[in-house]
Protein backbone atom coordinates (compact mmCIF):
# COMPACT_ATOMS: atom_id res chain seq x y z
CA UNK A 1 0.00 0.00 0.00
CA UNK A 2 1.24 3.64 -1.14
CA UNK A 3 0.34 6.12 1.51
CA UNK A 4 0.30 10.28 0.98
CA UNK A 5 0.79 12.46 3.26
CA UNK A 6 -0.69 16.10 2.53
CA UNK A 7 0.96 18.75 5.61
CA UNK A 8 3.79 15.66 6.47
CA UNK A 9 5.90 18.08 8.64
CA UNK A 10 3.14 19.59 10.18
CA UNK A 11 2.15 18.45 13.82
CA UNK A 12 -0.51 15.66 13.11
CA UNK A 13 1.07 14.82 9.67
CA UNK A 14 4.61 14.30 11.07
CA UNK A 15 3.18 12.36 13.71
CA UNK A 16 1.61 9.71 11.71
CA UNK A 17 4.64 9.80 8.93
CA UNK A 18 6.54 8.96 11.93
CA UNK A 19 4.63 5.77 13.25
CA UNK A 20 4.05 4.45 9.98
CA UNK A 21 7.78 4.16 9.32
CA UNK A 22 8.63 3.13 13.03
CA UNK A 23 5.98 0.95 12.82
CA UNK A 24 6.83 -0.74 9.16
CA UNK A 25 3.40 -0.51 8.47
CA UNK A 26 4.74 1.29 5.09
CA UNK A 27 8.17 1.32 3.34
CA UNK A 28 9.60 4.74 3.08
CA UNK A 29 9.95 4.01 -0.47
CA UNK A 30 5.86 3.73 -0.42
CA UNK A 31 5.50 6.79 1.29
CA UNK A 32 4.39 10.39 -0.56
CA UNK A 33 4.92 13.50 1.29
CA UNK A 34 4.03 16.77 1.15
CA UNK A 35 4.09 20.05 2.43
CA UNK A 36 4.82 23.94 2.24
CA UNK A 37 8.36 24.26 2.75
CA UNK A 38 9.38 22.01 0.12
CA UNK A 39 11.35 18.75 0.32
CA UNK A 40 13.86 17.58 3.05
CA UNK A 41 16.76 15.55 2.87
CA UNK A 42 15.98 13.34 5.63
CA UNK A 43 12.33 12.79 6.86
CA UNK A 44 12.29 10.80 10.32
CA UNK A 45 15.58 9.19 9.55
CA UNK A 46 14.58 8.20 6.13
CA UNK A 47 15.78 9.92 3.41
CA UNK A 48 14.05 7.24 0.42
CA UNK A 49 10.80 8.38 1.01
CA UNK A 50 8.94 10.51 -2.12
CA UNK A 51 8.24 14.21 -2.28
CA UNK A 52 5.14 15.17 -4.69
CA UNK A 53 5.02 18.45 -6.81
CA UNK A 54 1.40 19.14 -5.39
CA UNK A 55 -1.70 17.61 -3.99
CA UNK A 56 -3.32 16.24 -7.20
CA UNK A 57 0.84 14.77 -8.13
CA UNK A 58 0.63 13.17 -4.68
CA UNK A 59 -2.71 11.36 -5.21
CA UNK A 60 -1.51 9.76 -8.45
CA UNK A 61 1.22 7.70 -6.91
CA UNK A 62 -0.75 6.55 -3.61
CA UNK A 63 -3.62 4.51 -2.73
CA UNK A 64 -4.51 6.58 0.41
CA UNK A 65 -3.88 10.08 0.78
CA UNK A 66 -4.15 11.99 4.35
CA UNK A 67 -5.67 15.79 4.66
CA UNK A 68 -3.49 16.82 7.58
CA UNK A 69 -3.86 20.76 6.65
CA UNK A 70 -5.48 23.20 8.49
CA UNK A 71 -9.25 23.80 7.87
CA UNK A 72 -8.22 27.31 6.49
CA UNK A 73 -6.29 25.74 4.14
CA UNK A 74 -9.04 23.91 2.21
CA UNK A 75 -10.24 25.84 -0.04
CA UNK A 76 -7.38 26.58 -1.41
CA UNK A 77 -5.85 22.93 -2.11
CA UNK A 78 -6.20 21.90 -5.51
CA UNK A 79 -6.38 17.48 -4.88
CA UNK A 80 -8.13 15.47 -7.39
CA UNK A 81 -8.14 11.97 -6.02
CA UNK A 82 -10.51 10.09 -8.30
CA UNK A 83 -10.68 5.82 -7.06
CA UNK A 84 -8.26 7.32 -3.89
CA UNK A 85 -9.38 6.71 -0.57
CA UNK A 86 -8.97 10.19 1.16
CA UNK A 87 -8.68 10.14 5.15
CA UNK A 88 -9.10 13.86 6.13
CA UNK A 89 -8.10 14.80 9.98
CA UNK A 90 -9.56 18.46 9.16
CA UNK A 91 -12.02 19.98 11.92
CA UNK A 92 -14.82 20.97 10.54
CA UNK A 93 -14.64 20.41 6.73
CA UNK A 94 -17.73 18.97 5.80
CA UNK A 95 -17.59 15.56 3.57
CA UNK A 96 -19.93 16.76 1.02
CA UNK A 97 -17.21 20.11 0.51
CA UNK A 98 -14.16 17.08 0.84
CA UNK A 99 -16.13 15.24 -1.60
CA UNK A 100 -14.98 17.72 -4.89
CA UNK A 101 -11.80 15.53 -4.39
CA UNK A 102 -13.74 12.72 -6.40
CA UNK A 103 -12.10 10.20 -4.05
CA UNK A 104 -13.61 7.85 -0.91
CA UNK A 105 -14.06 10.11 1.66
CA UNK A 106 -13.22 9.46 5.31
CA UNK A 107 -13.47 12.25 7.88
CA UNK A 108 -10.67 11.54 11.02
CA UNK A 109 -10.57 12.80 14.32
CA UNK A 110 -6.79 12.01 16.04
CA UNK A 111 -5.77 13.79 18.32
CA UNK A 112 -2.26 14.48 19.97
CA UNK A 113 -1.13 11.58 21.28
CA UNK A 114 -0.65 10.11 18.27
CA UNK A 115 3.32 11.03 18.29
CA UNK A 116 3.36 8.64 21.21
CA UNK A 117 0.24 6.03 19.15
CA UNK A 118 -1.62 6.77 21.57
CA UNK A 119 -4.33 8.68 19.85
CA UNK A 120 -8.02 7.52 20.05
CA UNK A 121 -8.94 8.58 16.40
CA UNK A 122 -13.29 7.56 15.66
CA UNK A 123 -13.94 8.19 12.01
CA UNK A 124 -17.06 8.57 9.40
CA UNK A 125 -17.43 7.31 6.09
CA UNK A 126 -19.02 10.10 4.03
CA UNK A 127 -18.58 7.72 1.06
CA UNK A 128 -19.85 3.96 0.71
CA UNK A 129 -16.31 2.03 1.62
CA UNK A 130 -15.59 -1.43 0.61
CA UNK A 131 -14.75 -4.25 3.95
CA UNK A 132 -10.97 -3.84 2.28
CA UNK A 133 -11.27 0.26 2.52
CA UNK A 134 -12.64 -0.40 6.02
CA UNK A 135 -9.20 -2.54 6.82
CA UNK A 136 -7.23 -0.16 5.26
CA UNK A 137 -8.46 2.80 7.10
CA UNK A 138 -8.15 1.01 10.58
CA UNK A 139 -5.04 -0.42 9.66
CA UNK A 140 -3.19 3.46 9.07
CA UNK A 141 -4.67 4.72 11.88
CA UNK A 142 -3.57 1.89 13.99
CA UNK A 143 0.17 3.69 13.52
CA UNK A 144 -1.20 6.09 15.78
CA UNK A 145 -3.53 4.33 18.34
CA UNK A 146 -7.13 2.82 18.44
CA UNK A 147 -10.29 3.77 16.20
CA UNK A 148 -13.41 3.34 15.52
CA UNK A 149 -16.08 3.95 12.95
CA UNK A 150 -19.20 6.18 14.24
CA UNK A 151 -22.84 6.66 12.80
CA UNK A 152 -23.19 9.89 11.54
CA UNK A 153 -21.30 13.18 10.64
CA UNK A 154 -22.41 15.29 13.44
CA UNK A 155 -20.78 13.02 15.75
CA UNK A 156 -17.57 14.49 14.26
CA UNK A 157 -17.81 17.82 16.00
CA UNK A 158 -18.18 15.97 19.23
CA UNK A 159 -15.06 14.40 19.00
CA UNK A 160 -13.55 17.18 17.66
CA UNK A 161 -14.08 18.67 21.39
CA UNK A 162 -13.31 15.20 22.85
CA UNK A 163 -11.05 13.48 21.88
CA UNK A 164 -9.47 16.02 19.53
CA UNK A 165 -8.33 18.05 22.44
CA UNK A 166 -5.74 15.89 22.97
CA UNK A 167 -3.55 16.69 26.41
CA UNK A 168 -5.43 20.24 26.28
CA UNK A 169 -7.40 20.01 29.27
CA UNK A 170 -4.95 17.50 31.33
CA UNK A 171 -2.34 20.64 30.97
CA UNK A 172 -4.63 23.15 32.19
CA UNK A 173 -5.24 21.19 35.04
CA UNK A 174 -1.54 20.36 35.45
CA UNK A 175 -0.39 24.31 35.01
CA UNK A 176 -3.37 25.25 37.77
CA UNK A 177 -1.93 22.42 40.01
CA UNK A 178 1.54 23.34 39.71
CA UNK A 179 0.67 27.04 40.21
CA UNK A 180 -1.04 26.26 43.46
CA UNK A 181 1.91 24.82 45.32
CA UNK A 182 4.40 27.46 43.61
CA UNK A 183 2.00 30.68 44.88
CA UNK A 184 2.86 28.54 47.91
CA UNK A 185 6.45 28.73 47.88
CA UNK A 186 6.98 25.11 47.10
CA UNK A 187 9.80 24.77 44.56
CA UNK A 188 9.57 25.00 40.83
CA UNK A 189 10.38 21.54 40.27
CA UNK A 190 8.73 19.36 43.31
CA UNK A 191 5.39 21.78 42.08
CA UNK A 192 5.56 20.12 38.56
CA UNK A 193 6.39 16.89 40.16
CA UNK A 194 3.50 16.78 42.12
CA UNK A 195 0.94 17.94 39.29
CA UNK A 196 2.35 15.03 37.66
CA UNK A 197 1.57 12.42 40.01
CA UNK A 198 -1.65 13.82 40.14
CA UNK A 199 -2.71 14.66 36.20
CA UNK A 200 -0.64 11.30 34.71
CA UNK A 201 -0.30 8.81 37.59
CA UNK A 202 -4.33 9.88 38.03
CA UNK A 203 -4.61 8.75 34.72
CA UNK A 204 -2.29 5.94 34.55
CA UNK A 205 -4.83 4.48 37.67
CA UNK A 206 -8.04 4.93 35.06
CA UNK A 207 -5.97 3.60 31.94
CA UNK A 208 -8.37 0.38 30.38
CA UNK A 209 -11.00 1.13 33.06
CA UNK A 210 -12.04 4.54 32.47
CA UNK A 211 -16.11 3.83 32.67
CA UNK A 212 -14.75 2.62 36.54
CA UNK A 213 -14.41 7.08 37.30
CA UNK A 214 -17.39 7.29 38.93
CA UNK A 215 -16.37 4.34 41.28
CA UNK A 216 -12.93 6.05 41.87
CA UNK A 217 -14.41 9.60 42.94
CA UNK A 218 -17.52 7.93 45.16
CA UNK A 219 -14.29 6.02 46.40
CA UNK A 220 -12.65 9.05 47.77
CA UNK A 221 -16.11 10.91 48.74
CA UNK A 222 -16.98 7.85 50.72
CA UNK A 223 -13.60 8.34 52.75
CA UNK A 224 -14.36 11.15 53.35
CA UNK A 225 -11.10 12.55 54.06
CA UNK A 226 -9.31 15.84 52.62
CA UNK A 227 -10.00 14.92 48.94
CA UNK A 228 -13.63 14.41 49.57
CA UNK A 229 -13.33 18.06 51.25
CA UNK A 230 -11.67 19.36 47.62
CA UNK A 231 -14.38 17.33 45.31
CA UNK A 232 -16.73 18.88 46.83
CA UNK A 233 -15.44 22.69 46.84
CA UNK A 234 -14.55 22.27 42.85
CA UNK A 235 -17.98 21.11 42.08
CA UNK A 236 -19.01 24.14 43.97
CA UNK A 237 -16.75 26.11 42.45
CA UNK A 238 -18.18 24.69 39.04
CA UNK A 239 -15.36 21.84 37.97
CA UNK A 240 -18.00 19.71 35.90
CA UNK A 241 -20.06 22.88 35.03
CA UNK A 242 -16.26 24.37 33.34
CA UNK A 243 -15.79 20.99 31.47
CA UNK A 244 -19.22 20.49 30.10
CA UNK A 245 -18.82 24.36 28.82
CA UNK A 246 -15.55 23.76 27.53
CA UNK A 247 -16.69 21.29 25.11
CA UNK A 248 -19.84 22.47 24.09
CA UNK A 249 -18.16 25.66 23.06
CA UNK A 250 -15.59 23.66 21.31
CA UNK A 251 -18.34 21.53 19.39
CA UNK A 252 -19.71 24.69 18.23
CA UNK A 253 -16.40 26.09 17.32
CA UNK A 254 -16.31 22.94 15.11
CA UNK A 255 -19.59 23.16 13.48
CA UNK A 256 -18.94 26.75 12.81
CA UNK A 257 -16.17 25.52 10.31
CA UNK A 258 -18.09 23.91 8.64
N1 LIG B 1 -3.16 19.18 16.31
C1 LIG B 1 -4.15 18.45 16.85
O1 LIG B 1 -4.12 18.11 18.03
C2 LIG B 1 -5.30 18.03 16.01
C3 LIG B 1 -5.46 18.48 14.72
N2 LIG B 1 -6.51 18.05 13.96
C4 LIG B 1 -6.67 18.50 12.59
O2 LIG B 1 -5.56 18.02 11.85
C5 LIG B 1 -5.21 18.94 10.82
C6 LIG B 1 -3.73 19.21 10.92
O3 LIG B 1 -3.48 19.81 12.17
P1 LIG B 1 -2.01 20.10 12.69
O4 LIG B 1 -1.10 19.01 12.29
O5 LIG B 1 -2.17 20.44 14.11
O6 LIG B 1 -1.67 21.43 11.88
P2 LIG B 1 -0.25 22.03 11.53
O7 LIG B 1 -0.45 23.47 11.24
O8 LIG B 1 0.77 21.65 12.55
O9 LIG B 1 0.13 21.27 10.18
C7 LIG B 1 -0.48 21.52 8.96
C8 LIG B 1 0.59 21.50 7.90
O10 LIG B 1 -0.01 21.59 6.63
C9 LIG B 1 0.85 22.34 5.80
N3 LIG B 1 0.10 22.81 4.64
C10 LIG B 1 -0.84 23.77 4.58
N4 LIG B 1 -1.29 23.92 3.33
C11 LIG B 1 -0.62 23.01 2.58
C12 LIG B 1 -0.64 22.68 1.21
N5 LIG B 1 -1.43 23.32 0.34
N6 LIG B 1 0.16 21.69 0.78
C13 LIG B 1 0.97 21.04 1.64
N7 LIG B 1 1.05 21.32 2.96
C14 LIG B 1 0.25 22.29 3.42
C15 LIG B 1 1.33 23.45 6.71
O11 LIG B 1 2.49 24.07 6.21
C16 LIG B 1 1.57 22.68 8.01
O12 LIG B 1 2.89 22.19 8.12
C17 LIG B 1 -6.05 20.19 11.06
O13 LIG B 1 -7.03 20.27 10.06
C18 LIG B 1 -6.68 19.99 12.43
O14 LIG B 1 -8.01 20.48 12.46
C19 LIG B 1 -7.41 17.14 14.43
C20 LIG B 1 -7.30 16.66 15.69
C21 LIG B 1 -6.27 17.08 16.60
O1 LIG C 1 -7.77 22.82 18.12
C1 LIG C 1 -7.98 22.42 16.98
O2 LIG C 1 -8.57 23.10 16.13
C2 LIG C 1 -7.53 21.03 16.61
C3 LIG C 1 -8.63 20.27 15.99
C4 LIG C 1 -9.15 19.41 17.07
C5 LIG C 1 -8.21 19.48 18.09
N1 LIG C 1 -7.26 20.29 17.80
Amino acid sequence: MRIGIIGATGWLGSALGKRLLELGLVAAEDLVLLNRSGPRPDYHGHDRVSWAKDPSDLARQVDVVVLSVRPQDWPALDLRAEDRLVLSFMAGVRGEALSVCGGRVVRVMPNAAAEIGQSYSPWWSASELSGADRATVTQVLSAIGASDELDSEDQIDLMTALPGSGAAYPALMAVAMAGFLRERGVAEQIAWRSAEAAVCGGAQLLAGRIAEAPAMVAAYRDYRGVTAAGLEAAEEAGFSRAILRALEAATEAARKLG
